[in-house]
């Protein structure tokens, strides 16, 4: 496996919380009044203990939970007065996931797994399929893509994981634990690729219980 070039988000957007708030059902609240700005170019890692609420926040800034109250801006955009509908549009476009433990899809086809938010979004199916080839290839993957997820190491789950956040070139990239249980080689590609999509103008945000990962990262915000 060899480190390699990732490609680049297909345009810049900024990404910023203000005064976000949130509560499952009617418990304590997870988030209070927490805002950040991030630009981009850079890469940020979200850091604090078990259970504090950094996955949930991630989700708040996914545009995947809807604050009680404060909001998501989008380049600039607040994001809470939009349609379900407009906020699932603006998520397809703008944001790419890495979530935690890679979540593929166990019925589809590894190369059905990283076309799919391209799909989703309405890109032609040979060009997204394309990418994903060349993004598995980038990413060393060298496995038959009609292979399914359940035949597969933790290692390449995350390379494809990886692989489909990126499919769609988004200019933000939101990764939950990306590097979780993988070996040093590993992990060592894919903070590398996390670092690469930042330099080329992604904005990256990283949950991580990982004191390597918060280092390499440009800046720390702890939960
Ligand atoms: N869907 C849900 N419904 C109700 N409570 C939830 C839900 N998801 C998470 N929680 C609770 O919200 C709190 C924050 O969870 P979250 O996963 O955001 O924390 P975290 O900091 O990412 O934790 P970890 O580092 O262990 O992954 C926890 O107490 C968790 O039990």
């Amino acid at each position: 496996m060899s480190r390699v070039p990732n490609g680049a988000p297909k345009s810049c957007m900024t990404l910023a919380a203000r005064d976000v708030s949130f509560a499952y059902q009617r418990r304590e609240p997870i988030v209070s009044q927490w805002s950040a700005e991030f630009v981009p170019g850079s890469m940020t890692a979200l850091t604090g203990p078990s259970g504090r609420g950094k996955s949930t926040l991630l989700y708040l800034l996914g545009l995947m939970l809807r604050p009680a109250s404060g909001d998501v801006l989008v380049d600039g955009e607040p994001s809470g007065r939009l349609s379900d509908a407009r906020r699932a549009a603006l998520r397809a476009r703008a944001f790419g996931f890495v979530f935690q433990d890679a979540a593929l899809d166990q019925t589809r086809t590894l190369i059905d797994n990283v076309t799919e938010p391209a799909l989703y979004r309405g890109d032609d199916r040979i060009r997204a399929a394309q990418r994903g080839r060349a993004l598995l290839d980038r990413f060393g993957v060298d496995l038959p893509s009609d292979r399914k997820p359940g035949q597969i190491s933790g290692g390449q789950a995350q390379r494809i994981a990886l692989s489909r956040a990126l499919v769609t070139e988004p200019p933000i990239l939101l990764a939950d634990e990306p590097t979780g249980n993988l070996d040093p080689v590993t992990t060592e590609f894919v903070v590398c690729a996390l670092r690469d999509y930042a330099r080329a103008g992604g904005v990256v945000v990283v949950v991580t219980h990982s004191i390597a990962l918060a280092a390499r990262c440009d800046r720390e915000l702890q939960l």
